[in-house]
């Protein structure tokens, strides 16, 4: 049996609104894909499908894992396979140190080797950042950082990353390289969600959504070619015209 997630013929409806529609998809193993759109193309309402998020079950279609159908699994029945989300937001706890946030809850013992060289992958000084809590002061940056150190340790067979660069001139494009060949090297996929073509351009296989539906794919350079000439300046945002389809 091969190892892949399938999105098969995918449509999300809410209040007779229709969001998404006729997506297909294959994400295999060991790759990078990215998922491009302008604001308000259904990015994140796609990536909170392939979690499972309460409330966020297709109106029509499937989502199959290994062949096995995961459409009406709940968000921890997906995270028991491997399937992890990072938020556009991620969580603020209080009164735990960083060292504990990473170490506690996992299903293995944690290294304080591995603990320090993820610190160093998401670019935070062990020596300054393990001790610290996980709290407010922390920024907006530094939080997503701690994230995106604790998805290292759990090393997920897919991640699923909203915006990796949102909010934050912080997070270099050098260190996402490092995230992304990370993750692949522990044998995960990961599906990047971005407006950003040089985030997009990090990607073995892009998607192009635009209105809810998946406009063309490809190879990234090609695709965010399409992108630059056409969606940065569109100005009829999410409504294709008949000329770009096919
Ligand atoms: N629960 C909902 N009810 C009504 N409309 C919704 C709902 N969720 C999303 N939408 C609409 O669906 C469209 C897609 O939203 P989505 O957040 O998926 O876009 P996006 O591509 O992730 O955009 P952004 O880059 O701005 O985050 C938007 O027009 C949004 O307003």
């Amino acid at each position: 049996m091969m190892k892949v997630l399938e999105l098969v013929d995918i449509w999300y409806e809410v209040e007779g609104k229709t969001i998404l529609r006729e997506i297909n998809a294959r994400f295999e193993e060991k790759k990078v894909y990215s998922i491009l759109g302008t604001n308000g193309a259904g990015k994140s309402t796609l990536a909170y499908l392939i979690m499972g998020l309460e409330g966020y079950r297709p109106t029509r279609g499937k989502i199959l894992l290994d062949g096995e159908d995961i459409t009406n699994l709940s968000v921890t029945e997906r995270a028991r396979r491997g399937i992890t989300l990072m938020w556009q937001e991620p969580a603020r706890f209080t009164g735990i140190k960083i060292r504990d946030y990473l170490t506690l809850g996992g299903k293995r013992k944690v290294s304080e080797d591995e603990l320090e060289r993820v610190l160093e992958t998401v670019g935070l000084n062990p020596l300054l950042y393990l001790e610290r809590n996980v709290d407010e002061k922390l920024s907006g940056g530094e939080r997503k950082r701690v994230e995106l150190a604790s998805i290292l340790l759990m090393k997920p067979r897919y991640t699923i990353l909203d915006e990796p660069d949102s909010g934050i001139d912080i997070m270099s494009l050098e260190m996402i390289e490092r995230v992304l060949s990370e993750l692949v090297s522990a044998g995960g996929s990961v599906i990047l969600v971005t407006h950003r073509e040089e985030i997009a351009l990090e990607s073995d296989y892009a998607f192009l959504i635009c209105h809810g539906t998946i406009l063309k794919e490809g190879d990234p350079s090609t695709i965010v070619q399409f992108y630059k000439n056409s969606c940065d300046k569109c100005d009829h945002p999410n409504e294709p015209q008949e000329e770009m389809i096919g």
